[in-house]
């Protein structure tokens, strides 16, 4: 399998926002290095998530990039997507990977080192361990864990760490320096005016 990407772009799909768009301006600059998590709103149709999952995946093979899906594996398995992601309200890990396969790509989110262990003995091929400083994308989530609690994570575990959550270039140095292998975004790169230059600034700050 190749290795992880290390800049992951979750898509945004909520009113206002054209997740393609984002996508065409960060593949040519990203490449291989590109993991783009399709998630949509709780309350899409799975024909909505399947259509925009095929289309990621149509995108993706162009530039050597991976697509993952997030929560609806049954998306992720129809597309021919690489992967998906879980957390705490999904399945759990291990019955993801029966899902997914022995080969596929399998994220889980974790806060904490323990639940980051047992989704790892489960199955977990990465994790993704936020949210690092606070953000508006998601509603619900406890409080930050900065790069004190990813440093925590990563000590734990032998899987790639994914930061996530309110994550920016300059939040980089010091998620690398936890112990992070790379992060994910969703509005620093929905939300910048010139993706594709936020996309190579991400990348910079990551050492790609
Ligand atoms: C890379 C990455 N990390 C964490 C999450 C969050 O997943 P989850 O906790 O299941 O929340 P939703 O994204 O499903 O709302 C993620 N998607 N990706
Ligand atoms: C889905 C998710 N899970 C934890 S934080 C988050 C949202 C990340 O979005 P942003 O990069 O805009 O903070
Ligand atoms: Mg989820």
């Amino acid at each position: 399998m190749p290795s992880l990407g290390r800049l992951h772009l979750i898509t945004d799909t909520r009113p206002g926002r054209d997740p393609l768009a984002v996508l065409r301006a960060a593949l040519p600059v990203a490449r291989a290095e590109l993991v783009v998590q399709v998630r949509v709103t709780d309350d899409a149709t799975d024909r909505e998530a399947y259509d925009l999952a095929r289309r990621v995946v149509a995108l993706c093979a162009r530039y050597d990039a991976t697509c993952l899906v997030n929560d609806r594996l049954h998306v992720a398995l129809a597309v021919g997507a690489a992967g998906g992601h879980v957390g705490a309200d999904d399945l759990p890990a291990g019955a993801a990977r029966r899902v997914l396969g022995a080969t596929a790509v399998l994220g889980a989110t974790a806060r904490e080192p323990g639940t980051a262990a047992e989704a790892v003995a489960a199955g977990a091929s990465y994790l993704g361990v936020g949210p690092c400083n606070a953000t508006s994308t998601k509603d619900g989530l406890p409080a930050p864990i900065g790069p004190a609690g990813v440093r925590a994570v990563a000590a734990a575990v032998n899987v790639p760490v994914v930061a996530i959550g309110g994550v920016t270039a300059a939040d980089v140095p010091a998620l690398l320096a936890a112990g992070a292998y790379g992060v994910a975004v969703v509005g620093a790169l929905s939300g910048a005016a010139d993706p594709a230059r936020a996309t190579a600034e991400l990348l910079g700050a990551l050492g790609c």
